[in-house]
């Protein structure tokens, strides 16, 4: 799938400066984004952050889900190591959009899990494309990834599309009250591994 460069630019954050390179999608219309830092360019695995777009969590401080807890710990990480690449890919929803994951949210309130809610409003439950992926990451020229995620099917996906995945590294953060029972439905419906130690999903520590 052709993606294009469009520009990029330095974009100094509170973690790092990173440089951040904007895409589009020909066929969808869509913008992507690419944060870089550091040597990135020589051949072995880089950390990296594939992360789907959650307005209500990334830019709204959501307790809803755990995205913007990732995001934020996925950057710091990155710059802890001073090399590494986040791509934000504007799949909104897990790809039904914001309004119908507002309307997902609203039969959540209602009783639905996350699975049944997008059930309900007759779409499958996750609906995302890594297709960009791949040329997004050749482009700023990664050859290989250790991918920071909980997501066991991401990975699949990832190297279905082209992708060399290194590895996994997981990435529990953002638990709180309001999101126990979401991130339970993603371990149990979803196949998330939060490990032993998150008390969410089979892999969970059994406390006396
Ligand atoms: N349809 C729908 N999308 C949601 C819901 N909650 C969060 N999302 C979206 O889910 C996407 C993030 O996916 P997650 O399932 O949280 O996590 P993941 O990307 O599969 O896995 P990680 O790499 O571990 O974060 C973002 O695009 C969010 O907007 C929901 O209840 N319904
Ligand atoms: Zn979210």
């Amino acid at each position: 799938m052709p993606i294009h460069h469009i520009a990029s630019c330095r974009l100094p954050t509170r973690f790092a400066e990173f440089e951040l390179h904007g895409f589009q999608d020909p066929a969808s219309g869509h913008e992507h984004l690419a944060l870089t830092l550091g040597d990135i360019g020589d051949g072995l695995p880089v950390l990296c952050r594939v992360h789907s777009e959650c307005m209500t969590g990334d830019a709204l401080f959501s307790q809803r889900c755990d995205c913007g807890a990732q995001l934020a710990a996925a950057l710091e990480r990155i710059a802890a190591r001073g090399r590494g690449v986040v791509l934000y890919l504007r799949q909104e929803g897990r790809g039904i959009g914001l309004m119908n994951k507002i309307r997902a949210y609203g039969l959540q309130d209602a009783g639905a899990d996350t699975v049944e809610a997008n059930a309900r409003l007759g779409f499958a439950a996750d609906l995302r494309d890594y297709a960009m992926c791949g040329p997004m990451l050749a482009h700023v020229r990664v050859a290989s990834i250790e991918l920071m995620t909980n997501n066991p099917r991401k990975l699949d996906a990832l190297r279905e599309a082209g992708v060399v995945v290194a590895g996994r590294i997981g990435l529990v953060h953002g638990v709180n009250p309001h999101n126990r029972r979401y991130l339970a439905t993603k371990a149990a419906k979803l196949g998330h591994l939060f490990g032993p130690a998150s008390g969410i999903g089979p892999e969970a520590e059994v406390l006396p």
